[in-house]
């Protein structure tokens, strides 16, 4: 039998392809067949995704080291539901008009449920479901949208690198020096790339070190045979000739 190895992410991450209806925009418009999107493809569009322990993340080392490693230093929470929100209807409607952000949207989701929309490559719509315990990190300049699901309550954590900037871009924001770092994808693959090498040497690290040490004492091991044999070789000879 095969081993099945289940990113556990997407217990509380689930992408897919959306239908073209103009139905309750708080159902999951799935297309038929439904047509889901893994997170590796995700990654790929510069949308970053974790699953976190969202009832211990006041003490969560997990969370911490994103939060070091991305510069994410400031930190608030949005309540959508009407007892929480301020304007919630209108928040609820300028929410769901597609825009872009000059900075990453960060959001990490502690209770509740939501969808956020983003725009593949082909301007297809994919929905991202996030569930308690899911982060996301869509990158600046890319056309996203967000609305409640049935369940009606979202808590989510924002994150940001300094002071905030929620300002959003509603479509088109074509010029903005943002739109055009989304092209560089090769600049963004080599990106990923780089970071989960550097992932992968800090897992690895010490099985790599103790490799080097272990291929170094075995190369010491045959040089000194090999000085041995030598030396041994160069006085049988001298014997012979003397
Ligand atoms: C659950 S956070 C509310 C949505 C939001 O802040 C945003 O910017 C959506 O694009
Ligand atoms: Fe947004
Ligand atoms: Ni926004």
């Amino acid at each position: 039998m095969g081993s099945v190895c289940k990113d556990e992410r997407e217990e509380v991450i689930q992408a897919w392809y959306m239908d073209d209806s103009n139905e309750d925009q708080r159902l999951p418009h799935h297309k038929d067949p439904k047509e889901f999107v893994s997170l590796d493809k995700l990654a790929e569009l510069g949308v970053l995704s974790w699953r976190l322990d969202a009832d211990n993340y006041e003490t969560d080392e997990e969370l911490k080291k994103i939060r070091e490693s991305r510069g994410y230093s400031y930190m608030d929470f949005c309540e959508v539901c009407p007892e929480k929100l301020p304007n919630y209807e209108e928040k609820i409607k300028s929410f769901f008009e597609e825009h872009l952000h000059t900075d990453e949207e960060i959001r990490y989701i502690v209770a509740g449920s939501g969808y956020f929309d983003v725009r593949d490559r082909n301007e297809a719509w994919i929905r991202v479901w996030l569930k308690k315990g899911g982060m996301i990190v869509l990158p600046a300049g890319i056309y996203h949208r967000f609305t409640l699901d049935s369940d009606n309550y979202i808590k989510a954590m924002r994150l940001f690198v300094g002071e905030p900037v929620w300002t959003p871009y509603n479509r088109p924001h074509d010029h903005l020096p943002a739109r055009n770092i989304l092209k560089h994808l090769w600049t963004r693959r080599m990106l990923l790339l780089l970071e989960s090498l550097l992932e992968y040497v800090e897992a690895f690290g010490s099985i790599i070190m103790i490799t080097i040490m272990s291929s170094l004492v075995l190369y010491c091991c045959i040089l000194r045979m090999y000085v041995v044999f030598v030396l041994k070789y160069q006085k049988t000879y001298k014997n012979t000739c003397a």
